[in-house]
């Protein structure tokens, strides 16, 4: 099957190297202003064991309809970064009729790109949700820091024509990279993503340090009051009692608990001078709080502290 990963991020890069390690025909699209589409080296890091790919590039110049016929484009990248690229895909779409097989999107957050997805009820959008654990050290080299599962299922809109069942090209996902499961009911996982981002990303980033700080029992009022919001939120927009809060306290816990030597991808974000998803996380409960007029002072808090922060 013909995947198109979008740039080589961490992310992008760790599936990247297992679909084409499951020979699957993989090609990264990139951003770098090279003229022709060519094969470049790429390092996947996994346990110290380096795993050395040549692997295909496509700049988003070469990219035509032919390419993108039949394809799984798989979009791992920031969420303040995602608008631009679903316009470069829009952009080449424009110029003839090719119908992708599958969008695949993962990020932190939600809300990303949500006009201009909705200007598109044609793509075939599928969410996926992961806790595979990925850095980079150079551009060219990935490291596979935590093992972890992923679930994927179809964008849940009222015009979208993904189908609940899995496609035909899951399995070889699922197999180039597993667990990674099938779920209709994306949405409301990436409401309990959203949930554990709101609580571990701004609270470890303004304390600057790994996951850890947050088992002291002096957060404990805010985690608390975070997923209470949360839950409030999506009492309105998923329909009342999809989220639990102290269910989502739990899992904020595990989380921590799991992750408790990470630099939370914020804090990392902010050491290196880059936007943050802040604006996806806590600033998407207070956008949809305002609008449906539902207090969120705590997140509305951490929204501006790390705000304050950002360069
Ligand atoms: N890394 C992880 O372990 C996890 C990450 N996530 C989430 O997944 C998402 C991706 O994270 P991650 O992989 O770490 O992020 P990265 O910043 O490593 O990757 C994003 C990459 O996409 C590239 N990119 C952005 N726009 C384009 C474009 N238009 N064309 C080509 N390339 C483009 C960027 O290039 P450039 O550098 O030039 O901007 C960058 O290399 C984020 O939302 C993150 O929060 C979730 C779970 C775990
Ligand atoms: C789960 C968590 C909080 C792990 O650090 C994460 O997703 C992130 O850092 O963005």
């Amino acid at each position: 099957m013909n995947w198109l990963v979008v740039g080589h991020g961490a992310l992008a890069s760790l599936w990247a190297h297992h679909l084409h390690a499951n020979g699957e025909s993989v090609s990264l699209i990139t951003r770098e202003p090279n003229t022709a589409s060519s094969e470049e080296d790429f390092v996947l890091e996994t346990n110290s064991e380096q795993q050395h790919q040549r692997l295909a590039t496509t700049p988003w110049g070469q990219l035509d309809n032919a390419t993108l016929q039949g394809a799984q484009l798989l979009i791992m990248v920031k969420a303040w970064q995602l608008d631009a690229v679903l316009q470069q895909l829009a952009d080449v779409l424009a110029q003839g009729h090719a119908r992708p097989n599958a969008v695949i999107l993962s990020h932190n957050g939600l809300g990303a790109a949500e006009a201009l997805v909705q200007r598109h009820p044609e793509w075939p959008l599928y969410d996926l949700v992961t806790t595979q654990g990925a850095w980079r050290k150079n551009p060219r080299h990935t490291v596979h820091a935590g093992q972890g599962e992923s679930v994927i299922g179809p964008r849940q809109t009222a015009t979208n024509n993904a189908c609940a069942a899995p496609p035909a090209w899951f399995t070889p996902l699922a197999n180039a990279l597993p667990p990674l499961n099938w779920e209709p009911d994306i949405l409301l996982r990436r409401w309990q993503k959203l949930a554990i981002n709101c609580a571990i990303n701004p609270l470890a980033s303004l304390a600057g340090s790994s996951n850890q700080v947050l088992q002291d029992s002096q957060y404990n009022a805010d985690i608390q009051a975070i997923c209470a919001e949360v839950a409030a939120v999506a009492d309105v927009v998923l329909g009342q009692g999809r989220l639990i809060a102290a269910e989502l306290e739990a899992r904020v816990y595990a989380v921590i608990t799991a992750t408790a030597n990470n630099t939370c991808s914020m804090l990392q974000d902010l050491k290196q001078g880059n936007p943050t998803e802040i604006d996806y996380l806590n600033g998407y409960i207070v956008q949809l709080g305002v609008a449906y007029g539902i207090p969120t002072p705590v997140n509305q808090r951490l929204y501006g502290a790390v705000k304050a922060l950002q360069v």
